[in-house]
C-alpha cells in the first residue's frame, strides 16, 4: 500500500529489507543547525502551534482531556487508553526534557486543543552504538479532524524541533504497520479481576467452567511470597541501576539508564509506577527488582464499569530470585492495589514466565519502529530491551 508521507521520511523502506548492502545506522547524516527549518510548518489557515506547559495545570488539564477523549482504541472500541494527569507529567517530565517537544495545535478562535504529539529526549544504545534520540509519543487528532493528512504536519513539526536540539535519530512504538518495524511485539494479559473482565466483554468463561472454578484458577496469595520484597526508595537507586545497566546490555536496542534516569523512571510514584527490590535478608543485598506502570483505560459503552485498572510490565531483573517468583509477586503486589490485569509484551525476557503466570495472549501487535537509523534485520521481540509508554 501507499504510504505518501512515510515514503518520504528517512526510514527503512518495504523495498529495502532485501537490499542486503544497505549498512546499519543513520540513514541521513545531519545538517548544520543553520540549515533546520527555523519557523514552524504551515498549518491549515484555522490552527495554531501552541507548546503544551505541562506544569501548568490548566494545560495538563486540556491535553488529558484530549487524549481522554480522542486517544488509542482497541480495535474492538471496547477501550481507550486514559493516562493520568500525573502520568502523564512522569511521562514527559524526564531529565532534560525539553517544553518545546510538547506540541499543541489550537483552533484560532475558540483555542480548543485538537492534536498533539510529544518528545523527550533518550539515550539509546543500539548494539554498541550509544544514540542520542527522541521517544516520540502521544500523537493524538481529535476524532473530528481525522483523515486531513494533519499527522504528517504533527511528526514534520516534533522532527523539525527535535532537530533544533541536534538530535537526529527517534524511537515511536504504533498499533499499525507502518515503514518499517524493528521489531512487532505481542500483548500478553493476566487476568486478577476475572469477573470484571468476562463483565465487559473482554475475557469469556472457559468451556467447562464455571466463574467460580475461573476465580480460583486465577486467585493469587494475599502477599508476595519472596523473603526481602519490598517497595524501592530512593537509597536503592545505584543498586537498582547497577542491575539494570547489566542485564539490558545483552539486548540490541535498550535504553543507556543513568541513576537520575533510574530514579525518575523506575522509583515509585503513587498512582503512576510501582517498583519493587528483593533486599537479601542476610546480607541486605539487592538481588532482584520489578517494576510496573499504571495506565487505566476508559470501558466504551458499559452500563456499570466505565474504568479498566490496568498494571504494565516495565523493566525487571531477577539474578537470584527466579524471574517467575519475581514476577508472580509483581502479580500479587498488584492484586493488593486492586489492578484488574496486568499486562506485559513479549519483550526481554517476558515470554519465559508468560503461560506459567496465566497470562493470555492479546489480539493486537504493537509494532516499535527507529527514525532515520536503520537495522540489518528484523529483531526478535526477546532481543529488545526497550518498554515505551
Ligand atoms: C529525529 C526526530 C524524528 C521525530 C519523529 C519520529 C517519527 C514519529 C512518528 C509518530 C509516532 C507516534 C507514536 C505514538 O504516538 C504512539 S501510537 C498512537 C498514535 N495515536 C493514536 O492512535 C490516537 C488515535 N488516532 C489518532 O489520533 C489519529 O488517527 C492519528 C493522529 C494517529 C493519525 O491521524 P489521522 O487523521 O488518522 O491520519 P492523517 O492525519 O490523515 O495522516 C495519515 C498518515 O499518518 C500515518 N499514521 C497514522 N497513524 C500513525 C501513527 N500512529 N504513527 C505514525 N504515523 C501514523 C498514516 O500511515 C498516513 O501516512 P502514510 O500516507 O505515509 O501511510
Ligand atoms: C484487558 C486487556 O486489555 C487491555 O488491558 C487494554 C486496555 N486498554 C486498551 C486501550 C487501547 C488499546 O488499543 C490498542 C488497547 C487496550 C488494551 S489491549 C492492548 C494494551 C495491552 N496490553
Amino acid at each position: 500500500q501507499r504510504h505518501k508521507f512515510w515514503e518520504t521520511q528517512p526510514v527503512g523502506q518495504f523495498k529495502d529489507l532485501r537490499d542486503a548492502s544497505l549498512s546499519e545506522g543513520p540513514i541521513e547524516p545531519p545538517t548544520p543547525i543553520s540549515e533546520v527549518k527555523q519557523e514552524p510548518y504551515n498549518l491549515p489557515n484555522l490552527y495554531e502551534w501552541v507548546t503544551c506547559d505541562l506544569s501548568s495545570a490548566d494545560t495538563c488539564a486540556e491535553v488529558y482531556n484530549l487524549l481522554s477523549n480522542n486517544y488509542v482504541e482497541d480495535d474492538e472500541n471496547m477501550f481507550r487508553f486514559n493516562y493520568s494527569k500525573e502520568f502523564l507529567q512522569w511521562a514527559l517530565h524526564p531529565p532534560g526534557y525539553y517544553k518545546t517537544w510538547h506540541i499543541g495545535v489550537r483552533v484560532k478562535s475558540s483555542k480548543k486543543l485538537v492534536a498533539f504529539i510529544t518528545g523527550i529526549p533518550a539515550r539509546m544504545r543500539v548494539r554498541s552504538e550509544i544514540v542520542s534520540m527522541a521517544e516520540v509519543n502521544f500523537l493524538c487528532v481529535h476524532k473530528k479532524l481525522r483523515s486531513k493528512r494533519l499527522a504528517p504536519v504533527m511528526i514534520k513539526e516534533v522532527t523539525r524541533r527535535v532537530h533544533l536540539e541536534n538530535i537526529w535519530q527517534a524511537a515511536y512504538t504504533a498499533g499499525v504497520v507502518l515503514p518499517t518495524p524493528i521489531t512487532s511485539c505481542q500483548y500478553w494479559h493476566r487476568s486478577l479481576n476475572p469477573k470484571k473482565l468476562i463483565d465487559v466483554g473482554f475475557s469469556r468463561l472457559g468451556p467447562r467452567m464455571t466463574m467460580s472454578r475461573t476465580l480460583k484458577l486465577y486467585k493469587l496469595p494475599d502477599s508476595p511470597v519472596t523473603p526481602g520484597f519490598r517497595k524501592m526508595e530512593l537509597r536503592d537507586v545505584p543498586a537498582v541501576t547497577r542491575l539494570l545497566r547489566a542485564y539490558l546490555l545483552q539486548f540490541v536496542v535498550a535504553p543507556d539508564f543513568d541513576e537520575l534516569d533510574v530514579e525518575h523512571w523506575i522509583l515509585p510514584k503513587e498512582e503512576v509506577v510501582d517498583s519493587y527490590v528483593v533486599e537479601s535478608p542476610e546480607d541486605h543485598e539487592i538481588t532482584d527488582f520489578c517494576s510496573f506502570y499504571t495506565l487505566p483505560s476508559s470501558i466504551l459503552g458499559h452500563p456499570t464499569h466505565s474504568i479498566l485498572k490496568a498494571a504494565y510490565s516495565y523493566y525487571n531483573v531477577a539474578t537470584k530470585t527466579p524471574l517467575v517468583q519475581l514476577m508472580n509477586d509483581a502479580l500479587i503486589a498488584a492484586k493488593q492495589k486492586d489492578f484488574d490485569v496486568f499486562n506485559a509484551l513479549d519483550v526481554m525476557h517476558n515470554e519465559t514466565f508468560l503461560k506459567e503466570l496465566k497470562y493470555g495472549p492479546g489480539d493486537g501487535k504493537l509494532h516499535y519502529y527507529l527514525y532515520n537509523y536503520r537495522l540489518k534485520q528484523i529483531l526478535r521481540p526477546s532481543e529488545l530491551g526497550l518498554v515505551l509508554l
